[in-house]
């Protein structure tokens, strides 16, 4: 596994729950979508009534699941959760959704990934909160109306471009959630060493937060392994000495950047010609989604790659950044 991966790993998830922020105040970053929210939360507490169903898509790790939990506790309402490839048939979904009370939450992870015939069942929930179940087929079929009580749809994306307009169309509010900056995610660090019970100088902090791909599961993870390398060398508090020397062990260079980035970069830049996602999955043995989903976003937004019409082409910071980096360090 990468150490920068971003999905989640079953092993790391007690880890990274203990961390999650309890309400929107220690959730750290993402200003704008906070400051929606708590006018949202405090407007439909007034009105004793349920919040919209909301949208949150962006890359993995920076936080949807979060903030899913932190809108539950600050409704007071209970949570739902699902991935939906765990959904195989729309009675699957009709069956979560008959079970909720009013006022429940219902977050629906990789909501993209939701079977056509399983997300048409969500229309009439989300829209009229009833259910039309088709029973039979032909011209015996019959279609039953349930009602299901008033909830709320949280879905979370990292491909918003996958969903489907009525979907779409049927979220009140969406929320596109970015990259964090160095300054947040060393203070997500600090405020993580601090609930795990060691200190971490400032400028740790900041070393592993420039190495996390703006993304805070990175960062968790990264001072969980740091912390080890501190610990193996008897160090009660972590500098930025053994962070960095643990870093470079885990082979994660100062731009975030693993051993799968520079092969990536290296072979883009390399061509000299734009490439396109299947030949770079080829080469890089790696499937396309993971490139999409995973890889591409962060060296997209930090301007090291660009998607044309014609395929992915390095920029010139990456060509300049190669030629201190080559690939042989590897
Ligand atoms: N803004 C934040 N402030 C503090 N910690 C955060 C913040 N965002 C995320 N985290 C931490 O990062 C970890 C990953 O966040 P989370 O699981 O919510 O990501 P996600 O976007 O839902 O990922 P995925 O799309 O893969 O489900 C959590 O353990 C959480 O503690």
């Amino acid at each position: 596994m990468r150490i920068v991966e971003i999905e989640k790993v079953s092993f790391e998830e007690g880890y990274e729950k203990s961390l999650r922020p309890q309400n929107l105040d220690e959730y750290i970053g993402q200003e704008q979508i906070k400051k929606n929210l708590k006018v949202f939360i405090e407007a439909a507490k007034k009105r004793g009534e349920s919040l919209d169903h909301m949208l949150f898509f962006g890359p993995p790790g920076l936080g949807k699941t979060t903030l899913a939990n932190i809108i539950a506790s600050e409704m007071n309402a209970n949570l739902k959760t699902i991935a939906a490839p765990m959904l195989e048939k729309s009675g699957d979904l009709a069956a979560i959704l008959t079970n909720l009370e009013e006022g429940d939450i219902l977050f629906i992870d990789e909501i993209h990934r939701l079977k056509a015939s399983i997300e048409e069942v969500l229309y009439s929930a989300m829209e009229d909160f009833r259910l039309d179940i088709v029973i039979g087929s032909g011209p015996a079929a019959q279609t039953i109306k349930i009602d299901v009580a008033k909830f709320t749809l949280i879905g979370a994306t990292t491909r918003a471009g996958m969903l489907s307009n009525p979907l779409r169309d049927r979220f009140g509010m969406s929320f596109r959630l970015n990259f964090y900056n160095v300054e947040e995610l060393a203070l997500i660090i600090k405020l993580a060493s601090k609930k795990l019970g060691f200190t971490i100088e400032d400028d740790a902090a900041n070393e592993i937060a420039m190495r996390s791909r703006g993304t805070p599961r990175i960062a968790l993870r990264l001072l969980k392994r740091v912390r080890d390398f501190a610990e193996v060398e008897g160090k009660k508090t972590i500098d930025k000495k053994i962070a960095k020397y643990a870093l470079d062990e885990l082979g994660i260079n100062e731009h975030g950047f693993d051993e799968l980035d520079i092969r990536f970069l290296t072979l883009l830049a390399d061509a000299k010609k734009p490439l396109g996602l299947s030949t770079i999955a080829a080469a890089l043995s790696e499937d396309e989604d993971t490139i999409e989903e995973v890889i591409e976003p962060f060296l997209i937004a930090n301007g090291y790659i660009e998607k044309t019409p014609k395929g992915r082409i390095a920029t010139r910071k990456t060509y300049e950044i190669l030629r201190f980096t080559p690939s042989t360090l590897f």
